[in-house]
């Protein structure tokens, strides 16, 4: 299967729709572009979220590109499934429904853990010495990514959102990154969860050195020596939403990097992805750019993954959802409709 084309045709209707709308033409700013994005994708309300989490660990991490221990991707994941993380707390608030997915965390969970149990391997080899995975395991986790997208439209979830946890996933990120949109890794690697100055200029030759040592531009082949499975998982995650006709709502670096390969695979992806936010971590907002999406909702300085930024901004996509399907027009409302004044002046 392959992504469908969203009906371009349909733009000058639905725009036509959103002026004829009882308020002042363009008074809704991103808020009627998100309007007609969500409608040349589905035309009905999203009434139903899921978020799910992919969790994997990263062989990078012993080259000292992160200070944080790797023990806390599986006490993280541990923690998100109880219900006290920062995007289980969000997915509460928000009635969004939240899944931890272990697909590659170099832990064994028991059943009362709550992560599901979709491992792959216990964490990518150093990339900077051999590839992170084997393209079997990489297809592996793309496939994890693509059957629970399945379910999850099966149970009737009608807007995906993405969400990770990997100690280490910034540097894979920002290598994966670079190669496939050829910005230099000074231009798409930050900080992370917390590094120096003088620690980022060794991330960055980390990153160079490793990038050298792949010299291929397919997006698959990239994906299995410098991803991660979390990261290929939510790859093949996108690219079945969207083959399904699902709007995928994008959260930060991470998932715009898995996304990335997704739209290099499939370009009509683009039409499906909703960029939430534009993350605190340097590069980001390059990267929504090289994808062309340049007017993300939010911009909060938030740079904690785990689809945070996707929980934050659900509310304000699902009232652009609703734009267009309920609110009523000039005639319906009994309203002198204005824009006809208006364009008689020349405003409009
Ligand atoms: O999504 C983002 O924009 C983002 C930016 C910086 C850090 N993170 C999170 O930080 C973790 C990785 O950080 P690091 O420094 O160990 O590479 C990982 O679990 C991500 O969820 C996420
Ligand atoms: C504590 C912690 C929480 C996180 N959540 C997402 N990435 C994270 C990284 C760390 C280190």
């Amino acid at each position: 299967m392959s992504v469908p084309p969203v009906d371009r045709n349909k733009k000058e209707l639905y725009v036509a729709q959103l002026l004829g709308k009882a308020m002042p033409p363009h008074s809704l700013g991103v808020l009627a572009e998100l309007a007609v994005k969500l409608a040349l994708i589905n035309p009905k309300p999203l009434r139903k979220p899921a978020l799910i989490l992919f969790a994997g660990d990263h062989g990078i991490a012993e080259e000292a590109v992160t200070h944080s221990p790797q023990e806390i991707t599986w006490q993280q994941c541990v923690n998100f499934a109880h219900g006290g993380g920062a995007c289980s707390l969000f997915a509460r608030c928000n009635a969004v429904e939240l899944t931890v997915v272990d697909v590659g965390v170099d832990h064994v969970f028991t059943q009362e853990d709550l992560v599901l149990d979709q491992k792959v391997s216990f964490g990518t080899k150093n990339f900077l010495k051999e590839p992170a995975m084997t393209q079997a395991q990489c297809t592996q986790a793309m496939e994890k990514g693509r059957i629970l997208v399945r379910e999850k439209r099966q149970a009737g979830f009608d807007v995906i959102a993405f969400g990770e946890m990997g100690v280490a996933n910034t540097t894979s990120a920002s290598a994966l990154a670079s190669a496939l949109t050829g910005y230099a890794p000074f231009e798409v690697t930050g900080k992370g969860s917390g590094i120096s100055e003088a620690e980022l200029l060794h991330k960055q030759e980390v990153i160079e050195k490793a990038i050298a040592r792949y010299p291929t531009d397919d997006a698959l082949e990239l994906l299995a020596c410098l991803g991660g499975f979390e990261l290929a998982a939510i790859a093949g995650g996108i690219l079945e939403a969207c083959e399904l006709g699902l709007p995928v709502l994008l959260d930060g670096f991470i998932t715009t990097a898995a996304a990335l390969v997704s739209c290099a695979l499939e370009p009509n992806c683009k039409s499906y992805l909703i960029p939430c936010h534009v993350s605190g971590m340097h590069g980001h907002s390059l990267l929504l750019h090289y994808l062309g999406l340049d007017s993300p909702i939010l911009d909060l300085g938030m740079q904690l993954g785990e689809g945070t930024g996707s929980l934050v901004a659900w509310p304000i996509v699902a009232l652009a959802s609703r734009i267009l399907p309920e609110m009523t027009s000039f005639s319906e409302g009994k309203v002198t409709d204005s824009t006809e004044i208006l364009s008689r002046i020349g405003l409009v």
